[in-house]
């Protein structure tokens, strides 16, 4: 049995639902599970009618709605002929866009942030995408089946943490999927959407269907785990930046988790630990060119050693904060304190650096409340440095061969490009860096030319 998890850019409108259908059809042989994410655009669709309608903007929401509707009605038209099955893909859709005018009316009504109504909104767009995919591979002859993945993913909901828990998850696949795959039906099924503990909706977060490909992979112990996006695999560096990158054939688990969190965005950063868990390989595919080998992630391999730096990611939208204070020299405690007051206030942090009086961190500029600035003024001079990027060059080999630091700062350093701050462990796959914004594209093609597509 194997999982195939496919993004919004493998089915954005008919000809890619076809060209899906048609891959799944001709892997039938090898059981797969089947994980969709909305539509192309739809989740950001959702998130800008949930915001209209917190500013109770009739308008706008009125304008979108009816977009979304007519998209998934044409497909169904296009995809499903009249009929039973269509008929019945026809009634749900229309529920779903019932219950989205319900949901929004509540948003309106309550005026306030409620992450109950926002978790149901953002994820309506995986039931439409689902239910419009299972009817037409039934529409195709295929014995399909959609199942609504909310019960069997089980999270724990700690502010903004989700954390899966994963026995209640192995348990309740086994209990509603299993029969299923038993008879040998093609389950369909969501990406992204979850339910806490508490039965309240909630979702993995964003771009999180791949993250539910892996824990359902890691409950039903498959074989693999394909993730097919509209690359053909991760590659050497982002493509909209670099025109040539080439697909890496393999990584290990490490490599692509410490690239996925650092922003190649084909791969949520958490796909890889439950496949690491559970030695279950990841295969990153091309939806659009599907008899590519794509990029396979192991556990671990000789031939990923010869290459020093395999490829670049970076992360925009970075700030770097700098504390001053001569109490970060006496007590260790405030640096425990500085850290609390980022996690309260939902700051992730990508770097961390240290001297004697002085302390660095780069966290993600999500948000417009600088509350937790003040917070952090208590313990020193602080100085705020937005519009940074995190840079990441990642290989099995750079543990090998010290002197790239050494090489890509030059480099770099007679570019004209300024790095504000370093970050690398010892004998490790990976080496970071905070530059600014506005040097990302030239950052990134000097050591894709140099060090990545010249070999290093
Ligand atoms: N190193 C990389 N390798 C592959 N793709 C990358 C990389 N860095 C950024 N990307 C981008 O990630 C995109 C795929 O992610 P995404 O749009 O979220 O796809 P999906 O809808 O399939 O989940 C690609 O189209 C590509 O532009
Ligand atoms: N639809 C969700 C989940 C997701 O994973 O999407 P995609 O696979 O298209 O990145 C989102 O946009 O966040």
């Amino acid at each position: 049995m194997i999982i195939m998890k496919f993004g919004g850019s493998s089915i954005k409108n008919t000809e890619a639902m076809r060209r899906v259908a048609g891959i799944v059809q001709k892997r039938q042989q090898q059981q797969p599970l089947i994980v969709l994410s909305a539509l192309g655009g739809v989740t950001d669709q959702l998130i800008r009618m949930h915001n209209a309608a917190l500013e109770q903007r009739d308008e706008q929401i009125a304008t979108e709605i009816s977009a979304l509707q007519n998209r998934h009605r044409a497909m169904l038209n296009d995809l499903i002929p009249a009929g039973a099955i269509y008929d019945e893909v026809h009634y749900f859709l229309n529920h779903e866009f019932k219950r989205l005018k319900t949901l929004l009316d509540a948003v309106k009504a309550i005026k306030v942030f409620s992450s109950e109504l926002y978790n149901s909104v953002i994820g309506l767009g995986e039931m439409l995408s689902t239910r419009l995919f299972e009817g037409y591979l039934r529409a195709r002859g295929l014995s399909a089946v959609w199942l609504d993945v909310r019960p069997v993913m089980v999270v724990e909901q700690n502010g903004e943490e989700i954390t899966p828990l994963l026995e209640e998850i192995e348990k309740q696949a086994r209990v509603r999927f299993d029969h299923h795959l038993q008879n040998g039906m093609l389950i369909v099924t969501q990406g992204f959407l979850a339910t806490t503990r508490n039965g309240a909706p909630a979702t993995l977060g964003r771009d999180g269907s791949d993250y539910t490909a892996s824990l359902l992979g890691a409950a039903l112990k498959v074989k693999e785990i394909q993730i097919w996006s509209d690359v053909d695999g991760i590659l050497s560096a982002d493509p909209t930046i670099i025109k040539e990158a080439q697909p890496l054939p393999f990584m290990t688990f490490e490599e692509a988790c410490e690239l996925a969190y650092f922003g190649a965005r084909v791969l949520h950063p958490a796909t890889i630990q439950p496949a690491l868990t559970h030695g279950i390989p990841v295969r990153v595919l091309n939806s659009h060119f599907p008899d590519e080998p794509g990029t396979l992630i192991v556990p671990d391999y000789e031939e990923t050693k010869h290459q020093a730096i395999k490829s670049i990611a970076y992360k925009e939208n970075i700030t770097l904060l700098t504390i001053e204070s001569s109490r970060l020299l006496l007590s260790p405690k405030a640096i425990e304190d500085i850290f609390d007051i980022l996690t309260r206030h939902g700051k992730k942090v990508y770097a961390v650096t240290k001297s004697a009086t002085k302390l660095s961190v780069t966290i993600q500029n999500n948000g417009n409340d600088n509350r937790f600035l003040d917070d952090l003024k208590r313990f020193g001079r602080l100085t705020v440095e937005p519009r940074k990027t995190v840079v990441s060059v990642v290989g099995e080999g750079m543990k090998a061969n010290p002197l790239l630091t050494w090489q890509i700062i030059k480099m770099l350093h007679e570019a004209g490009i300024k790095i504000e701050l370093i970050s690398q462990f010892a004998r490790q796959i990976s080496m970071m860096f905070i530059i600014d914004e506005q040097d990302i594209p030239r950052t990134v093609e000097l050591i894709h030319a140099r060090l990545i597509a010249g070999g290093g």
